[in-house]
């Protein structure tokens, strides 16, 4: 952390995140290409111009699953930073509300898992630190590093309230 001034941090990308929630079982993605191609991981995706995140967390799961979520209870706020300069503010969802059945699109395959057998092998190496958190509905912040597929560092900060909206 030491050579990052995150205090004057601006990411090159915002995007979304959302993990749906029914009963034990948790709805993932086995993401079929861009950042992450190949990793399951939530649904979710880059913010467009002139939307909200909320907006964005909606339209992306409409268009990687099918489904309509609403309810959307924002948890947790992630800066990752990439030492080849790429950088991503992402936002963190969760809900137990959504319509439609997931189906297979040209981005993402559903994946309905049991919350005490999430495939954390098959994700991001930062997941099974702060997944946990969105299950029991603790809101955090959270820095990292990574090169490529590694995480070389992080800070996670618990918060009382949920992180606001992004700034930047
Ligand atoms: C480094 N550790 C990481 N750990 C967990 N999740 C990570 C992540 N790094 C990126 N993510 C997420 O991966 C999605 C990529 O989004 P994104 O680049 O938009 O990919 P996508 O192919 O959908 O692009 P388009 O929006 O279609 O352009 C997006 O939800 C983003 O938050």
């Amino acid at each position: 952390m030491a050579d990052i001034d995150w205090s004057r941090w601006t990411p090159v990308d915002r995007a979304t995140l959302v993990f749906v929630l029914s009963g034990d079982d948790i709805l993932l993605i086995e993401k079929k290409r861009g950042l992450g191609g190949g990793k399951v991981n939530g649904p979710g995706g880059k913010v467009d111009p002139g939307e909200s995140v909320e907006q964005c967390a909606i339209r992306e799961c409409k268009e990687e699953l099918g489904i309509d979520v609403s309810e959307l209870e924002q948890l947790g706020e992630h800066r990752f930073q990439f030492v080849d300069g790429y950088s991503i503010h992402c936002w963190v969802f969760r809900t137990s509300k959504w319509g439609g059945e997931p189906v297979e699109t040209d981005e993402a395959v559903p994946l309905w898992r049991r919350t005490d057998a999430i495939p954390y092998e098959r994700m991001w190496e930062d997941d099974h630190i702060w997944l946990p958190l969105i299950l029991e509905g603790k809101a955090f912040t959270a820095d990292w590093i990574f090169e490529d597929d590694t995480m070389l560092d992080h800070r996670l900060t618990l918060l009382a309230q949920a992180p606001g909206a992004p700034t930047e």
